[in-house]
């Protein structure tokens, strides 16, 4: 086993509920996760599953740094994200990226892809041709024509805008990507068009993948480790295959039976093998 590049110990939040009533007798806390360990290898992807409301996306936005836990620690590089401030705190951030679910929502309307793809590169300070140069490809790396760098987030499809936010989370050439539930927007064959682009993308740039769905048979083809979350905890852990083939927690018990007899869900590693390679080299 190499060294973590990412480790989180403890990690606990809450979140308040209800309007308080007269007396603040209505208002609650509720705990979305509660008291997580993992570690990510470099160049892996730990996937993540479990029902809506399971905390898994509350989990993915402390571990880059989105939300602060109430308690625990999240250790990138060997280094504690808390303490540290300054200069490596914005290099470490450039290390985080995230990709959404959906892609219409999470670029801006107002601005070209283009625009939206240069953003993170301004914000840092890259302007001019370099970032027209970056723009360009990147767009080509995440299979998009530069051509189309002028037109807008409406004009194009749920898949191209999917590519668009990709190439923008990697702008930065982060090592940590945050994948929250990144296909369940879009068409199933232009799912399986996104998840070969993700996998050639970690392969060609040794990324590391925090990967979150609902589909237990999608955790299957994209992950080497997996977590099953219940009611904000980690209720089972192991290899992919370990998850699916003997699963130990009844709840991941039920999951399984429930893909198996439903049979809804595509058989992933068969149906992107009949894709072709989404990178334009
Ligand atoms: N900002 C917030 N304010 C209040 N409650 C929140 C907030 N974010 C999340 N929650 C609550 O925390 C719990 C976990 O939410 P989270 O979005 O992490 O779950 P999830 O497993 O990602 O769900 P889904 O699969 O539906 O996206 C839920 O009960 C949710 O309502």
């Amino acid at each position: 086993m190499s060294t973590p590049l990412l480790q989180a110990r403890g990690l606990q939040k809450s979140f308040a509920t209800g309007d308080g009533g007269l007396f603040g007798q209505g208002r609650h806390r509720h705990m979305a996760v509660d008291g997580i360990d993992l570690a990510i290898e470099p160049g892996t992807t730990l996937g993540c599953v479990g029902e809506s409301g399971s905390g898994k996306s509350t989990l993915g936005r402390m571990l880059v740094g989105l939300i602060e836990p109430d308690e625990g620690s999240v250790t990138f590089d060997g280094q504690d994200v808390a303490k540290v401030a300054g200069k490596e705190r914005a290099a470490l951030r450039r290390n985080m990226q995230v990709v959404f679910q959906d892609p219409l929502l999470s670029l801006n309307p107002r601005r070209t892809i283009g625009q939206n793809i240069q953003r993170p590169l301004r914000n840092y300070g890259v302007g001019g041709s370099e970032a027209e140069d970056r723009m360009a490809r990147l767009m080509k790396m995440c299979g998009l024509d530069p051509a189309q760098a002028a037109r807008y987030p409406h004009e194009i499809s749920g898949g191209q805008c999917q590519r668009v936010a990709i190439a923008r989370a990697l702008a930065l050439e982060p090592r940590f990507v945050f994948l929250d539930e990144p296909v369940s927007a879009l068409d199933v064959s232009v799912q399986a068009q996104i998840l070969n682009l993700l996998l050639d993308l970690q392969a060609e740039l040794g990324l590391t993948y925090f990967f979150v769905t609902h589909d237990l048979k999608l955790i299957e083809f994209m992950s080497q480790q997996v977590i099953v979350m219940l009611k904000g905890s980690v209720v089972e852990r192991g290899t992919s295959a370990e998850i699916w083939q003997s699963p130990k927690h009844a709840y991941t018990q039920n999951l399984l039976r429930s893909v198996l007899r439903l049979g809804s869900t595509p058989d992933w590693a068969r149906f992107a093998a009949s894709e072709t390679s989404s990178v334009i080299p």
